[in-house]
Formats: C-alpha cells, structure tokens, sequence
C-alpha cells in the first residue's frame, strides 16, 4: 500500500531540513527524501568545508601582514593535515543530520525520487503519497561542454582532495573561482582563472573587484581574461588547455562556471511543473504551476542570490505557508561576500545604481587600510564604498573590501533593515577597539 503523508520534502540539504523540521513541529506528518549525503551541499561540500580550509589560509596571512613588525617566519600549509582537519568536520555530517531528522520524529528515506505519471513519488521501489510537495533539490555543478569535458573535476572534488596538485586552474571567475584559487594558492599551487570575459565577479562593485584582482595577482594567481576556453587535451606534462592566442598545461582543472538546478531527473512533466535554466518557476507564493508542489533554496527560480541562508528563509516562511497561509514573500536585503584574500561584500544598493541618481544619493569611497583596526593587524586593503540616502540619512547599500568584511557586512545589514542613522547609531556605546566602533565613520 502507498503511505501518505501531509507532506513529502525532497532533498535533505539546508533547505530541506528546515522545512521538514517546521513542518514536523507543526504537527504535519512529513517524509524527506535524499538521493546522497544527508546535509546537502553547504555542510558536506560547500560553505563550511570551504570555510575551515579558508582558516589556514587566514592564519597564514595574519602572519605574513605582519612580517617584520613583530613576526619572522610564514607558517606554511600541510594540505593533508588540513584536510584531515575538515573532515573532522565533515565526517559526522551525514549521519549527524540523519539522527537529528528522526529524533524529530521525521520519516527518512534514501533515495533518488522521482514523480511518476498517477502524481504519485517514487524512491526505488517505493512509492509514496502526500497532500503537498516540497522540492529542495539544489543545484549542481555546471560542467562547460568543450571538448576534453571529461578531464574537468568540481568543486566538490577540490574540497577533498588528498594532495594539492603543482598547478590547478580555475575556468569560471564567479565566488566558486575566486574562492578556491585563494586556497589553492596559499596551499603552494601555481593558479591560473580563466574567465571568458573582462567582468569577473560582475555582480560586484567593478572598482574593488579589480582591487581584490590586484591583490589575488601580487599574491602569485594569474587571471587570464577575455580567454574562452575551448579544449582540453591529456598531454605527457599534464592537461593542456587551449583557446584562441593561449595554452596553458595544468594539473587539475576545475569548472567553476556555475551551477544548475536539479530539476531534470525529478519527472516534472509527469506533474505539470516547469522549469529554465534558473530553476523550477514558482510564483510568490514559492508554488510551481502544481498547486500541491512547492520550489524552495537553490532549486526555485527566485529573484535572490542562492545562499543557504536565503534557503533557511524560504523554508521559515514555507513552514508558515503550508500552515497557516497569508501573503506572498517578500525578502529582506540579501548580504552575499566572496571568501576570497581578503573577502569582498556587498549588500543592498550598489555604488553603480547609486551614480544614476546623485541628488537621491551619496557615494562615500573610504580607505581604511590605514584606520587603527586594520593598521593593528598590517592589513594590506581595507576599502569601503557605502551607499547614503540623502534624505533620510540612512545606509542603503554597501560594499567592503578587507580581512574581516565577512563579519562587517552583517553590521551594514542590520543598519540598512532597521534604518538606522547616524545619529541614532551614536546613542549605542559599541565595545572598543573594534572593527564594528567604525560603523560611524562609514556614514
Ligand atoms: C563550493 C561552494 C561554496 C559555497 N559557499 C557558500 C557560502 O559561503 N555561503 C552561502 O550562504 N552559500 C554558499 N554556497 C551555496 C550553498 O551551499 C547553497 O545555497 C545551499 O546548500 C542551498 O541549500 P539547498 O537545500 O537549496 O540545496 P542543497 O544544499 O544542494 O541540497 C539539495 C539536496 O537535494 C538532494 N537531491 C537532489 N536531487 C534529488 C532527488 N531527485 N531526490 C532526492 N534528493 C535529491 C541533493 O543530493 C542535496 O543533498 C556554496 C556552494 C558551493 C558549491
Ligand atoms: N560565498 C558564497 O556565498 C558562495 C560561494 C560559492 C558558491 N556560492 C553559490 O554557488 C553559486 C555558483 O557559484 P559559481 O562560482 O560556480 O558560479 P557564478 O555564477 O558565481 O560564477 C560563474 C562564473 O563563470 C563565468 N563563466 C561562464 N561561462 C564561462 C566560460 N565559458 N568560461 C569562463 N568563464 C565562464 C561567469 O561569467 C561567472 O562569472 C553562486 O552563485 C552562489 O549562489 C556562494
């Protein structure tokens, strides 16, 4: 017989596992199908395990800022052992986020699901029933259809890899490009990214892209633009790599040129959902042309970056939805950074859509490498641009370009969504000396 339940989850990834957690405690009968690691792709290959190989990386720089003010020597990276390291962390994930679903109380399965044409879900040989669905598959990553394609390793594979090559490079210049040629870099490989164009990272401000590039370049990463790859070839030296006016032989080449949404192999034709190249197309109710089947996180075709925690908010309003239904979505400023060296930010209006109209608002294009808390650390760039309302006074946008600017973005966003301004940020006493006590000077 087919079990039924109020509602089958699919994908056990952040977005997943939120909503079958919110849906659970609302007292929803509620199943989760995974087709591979329970945790999805922040927890077993993406944020964090970036994250903690970033950390060497990190300590290594603190380090070399301040050669010859106060420290000789520059740790170098065990790449082993620091991969030992994540998957200290990494290890426990799969089975940790299958023990936490089921304490709850949550059905598990594992398995590929797949809508058949009768609307019901099949995982294997199993067939289940609900009253709603909820797709949270994910994306994965795009792999360029050149010739030599197969020679391309992931992001995922350069997250667990046991030796880092001599030379690895990069074809894509989007966060998953930047992000790992830092770490590469610092582990002692020789870096290339090949980008297509001369707009890298194009979704940022172009000013302190060109900065972190200039940075990244002193640092030993060479950034081939304008380069559109177009084979890849196993040679006695290596793979070489080739496109109009370039050759390059490398050891491991990654492709960094996006990702796309698992929508294809669910048999969303079986069941009237639709989908591009962004995604299941939802309306803003997060519900596909299925009334009963809903797109949340990385899957849906939504106005917003892909983020987990983007895909923790859908669930949140989802879990509401589904419960208690009320008004569309609507999302609050999205901070999105690249955990490059050092890290690029950005939240809500850009200095570019800012210039368009200078009576509406002020550009203010700061230098703080010499300000006393990055000066402390010998902090080669510290940039800001932030962007003011002139009327109100208030903060609308901004971008950062330093060491600690994933942590400052968070400061900025929380002044843009709660309107603060200037004169009511100096009614706080905020801890000193801090990177947080110079919110007042951005103004
Ligand atoms: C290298 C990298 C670094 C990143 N760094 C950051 C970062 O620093 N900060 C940040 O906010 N975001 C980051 N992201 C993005 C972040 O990982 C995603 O936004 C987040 O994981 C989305 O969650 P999700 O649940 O929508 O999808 P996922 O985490 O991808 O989970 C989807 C799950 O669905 C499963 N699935 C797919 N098809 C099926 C099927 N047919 N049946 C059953 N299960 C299925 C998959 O196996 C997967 O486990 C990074 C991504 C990558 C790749
Ligand atoms: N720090 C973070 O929050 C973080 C980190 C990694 C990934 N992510 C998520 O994962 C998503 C995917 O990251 P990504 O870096 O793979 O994609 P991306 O879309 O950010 O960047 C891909 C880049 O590849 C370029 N490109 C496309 N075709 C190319 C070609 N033929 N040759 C060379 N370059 C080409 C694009 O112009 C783009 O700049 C992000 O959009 C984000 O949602 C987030």
């Amino acid at each position: 017989m087919t079990e039924q339940y109020d509602v089958v989850v699919i994908g056990g990834g952040p977005a997943g596992n939120a909503i079958a957690s919110g849906l659970q405690a609302q007292g929803k009968s509620v199943l989760i199908v995974e087709a591979d690691l329970w945790g999805g792709t922040c927890p077993n290959r993406g944020c964090d395990p970036k994250k903690i190989l970033l950390s060497a990386v990190e300590a290594q720089q603190a380090a070399q800022h301040l050669q010859h003010q106060g420290l000789t020597g520059t740790p170098t990276i065990d790449w082993p052992a620091l991969m030992a390291h994540k998957r200290g962390y990494t290890d426990g994930i799969n089975d940790g986020t299958l023990k936490g679903l089921q304490h709850q109380g949550i059905t598990t399965l594992h398995g590929q699901a797949h809508f058949q044409n009768d609307g019901q879900l099949a995982v294997g040989d199993q067939v289940v029933s609900a009253t709603d669905y909820v797709i949270a598959t994910g994306q994965r990553p795009a792999i360029l259809p050149i010739t030599g394609q197969e020679y391309f390793k992931t992001s995922t594979d350069f997250l667990d890899l046991d030796e880092m090559p001599k030379r690895v490079t990069f074809v894509g210049g989007g966060y998953v490009g930047f992000e790992l040629a830092a770490i590469a870099n610092a582990a002692g490989a020789d870096v290339h990214v090949i980008h297509h164009n001369d707009r890298p990272l194009k979704a940022f401000d172009a000013d302190l892209v060109q900065d972190l590039m200039a940075t990244m370049t002193a640092d030993g990463v060479t950034f081939d633009l304008n380069t559109d790859l177009q084979a890849i070839e196993q040679t006695d030296d290596g793979l070489q790599l080739t496109a109009p006016d370039f050759e390059l032989t490398t050891d491991l080449v990654i492709s960094s040129a996006g990702r796309i949404p698992n929508a294809d192999q669910l048999g969303l034709e079986n069941v009237g959902v639709t989908f591009n190249r962004h995604g299941i197309q939802v309306n803003d109710r997060l519900q596909t042309a299925n009334p009963h089947i809903y797109a949340i996180g990385d899957v849906s075709d939504t106005p917003v970056p892909k983020l987990t925690p983007v895909a923790g908010y859908e669930a949140r309003y989802l879990v509401q939805q589904l419960t208690q239904p009320g008004a569309a979505i609507t999302y609050p400023v999205i901070p999105t950074q690249v955990f490059a060296v050092p890290k690029l930010a950005q939240v809500g209006l850009s200095a570019t859509d800012a210039a368009d109209q200078p009576d509406k608002y002020r550009v203010n294009t700061l230098d703080m490498t010499k300000w006393f808390s990055y000066y402390r650390f010998g902090a080669r760039q510290a940039q800001a641009r932030v962007i003011i309302d002139q009327a109100s006074g208030q903060v609308v946008g901004a971008t950062l370009l330093s060491d600690v600017a994933d942590e400052m973005i968070n400061y900025l966003t929380l002044l843009i969504e709660k309107h603060v301004t200037l004169a009511q940020l100096q009614q706080l006493v905020l801890a000193y000396p801090t990177p947080a006590s110079d919110l007042q000077y951005l103004y």
